[in-house]
């Protein structure tokens, strides 16, 4: 992430709830507001060129031969044992489909994924981020539970989740976001959670492993579990890594190009509907030109370069979908 690229507050002048149909503005929302969103909905084939597009020009990019390079020193390290896990990532451009629609490709989005989160967010000088998420970082529902999830472990999908198969190593990885979820709650003194898996997840193309932490906030009083977890938990060791520090500074050395927002959070805070942030994964960035997809791999002691690599191009495949349709 660069300077440009800081943290954003956006205000929901305008609140539209399309299960219901149901639009909500402030006082203070501009007058045409609500007229210009409803026009923006049904104009479905806009072109990309209405779309807000990074003030940074330059986009920097990680090849195979560098990702390959940063996991061979990556289990190094973990050998050496300065880190248990690592979590490298890489970025890839594309061509923007001649037809590319943003508006139709979230709809697209919604359709193929709809157990995920979501997202496109355009913003004047930040740029057009779509994405749709599989990690619930933080989130509290209108009746006050508080959840998040440990989420790792990554194979392609098979037709019943009951017939997954998991190696030792995406168990141990697994297990280790897990640890780090449960040392949190340790740091805030928490002890009244519930605690349910590791269990097996689709996540589109993808199967994942699992556990889902809940807090019923109605009976424990924690008014700033949230925050106080979003603080701890974020960058979580599911893009990161562990002990965090090390793993920290190792992605900064050795990862060689800019995350900007992927691995990052979003999601809607105090809405009508509660506050859900999820980590900004499976996710593109739209240009004027080009498009950029993100994914990431956990690395372990156990890890293969050549897997890892294979492991990024399926967590990119979740996008590419969406993109055929434009082709
Ligand atoms: C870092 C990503 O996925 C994380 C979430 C689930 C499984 C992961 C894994 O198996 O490595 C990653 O930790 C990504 O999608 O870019």
């Amino acid at each position: 992430m660069t300077e440009q690229e800081h943290q954003l507050f956006i205000k929901a002048d305008l609140y539209f709830d399309a299960a219901t149909g149901s639009m909500t503005t402030t006082a203070d929302a501009p007058a045409e507001a609500a007229q210009n969103f409803t026009a923006a909905l049904q104009s479905i084939n806009q072109p990309t060129s209405n779309w807000h597009s990074s003030a940074t020009n330059q986009a920097s990019y990680q090849t195979e031969l560098g990702f390959k390079g940063a996991v061979e020193k990556a289990i190094a390290a973990i050998t050496s044992e300065e880190m248990e896990k690592v979590v490298l990532s890489r970025n890839y451009s594309e061509k923007l489909p001649a037809n590319f629609s943003p508006v139709a490709a979230f709809e697209a989005m919604l359709q193929a994924y709809p157990n995920a989160f979501v997202s496109l967010v355009s913003v004047p000088g930040v740029g057009t981020w779509m994405g749709v998420s599989p990690e619930v970082l933080v989130s509290i529902n209108e009746e006050q539970i508080f959840k998040t999830v440990a989420l790792a472990g990554t194979q392609p999908a098979v037709e019943k989740v009951g017939d997954a198969i998991w190696r030792q190593k995406e168990i141990e990885e697994q297990g280790m976001v897990e640890r780090y979820i449960l040392s949190c709650f340790k740091s805030l003194r928490l002890r009244e959670y519930t605690e349910v898996g590791p269990r097996t997840v689709i996540a589109g193309n993808l199967m994942h492993l699992r556990t889902d932490f809940k807090v019923d906030l109605k009976e424990v009083d924690f008014p700033t579990l949230g925050t106080d977890m979003l603080r701890l938990l974020h960058p979580t060791s599911a893009v990161c890594g562990l002990p965090k520090e090390p793993a920290l500074q190792f992605i900064l050395s050795h990862e060689g190009y800019n995350r900007s927002y992927y691995s990052g959070y979003l999601g809607p805070v105090n809405s009508p509907a509660g506050t859900h942030i999820f980590v900004n994964l499976r996710c593109m960035q739209v240009r004027d030109q080009e498009i950029i997809l993100y994914a990431g791999a956990g690395i372990t002691g156990e890890s293969n370069p050549e897997k890892e690599w294979q492991e990024t191009q399926h967590k990119m495949q979740t996008m590419r979908r969406i993109l055929v349709n434009f082709e």
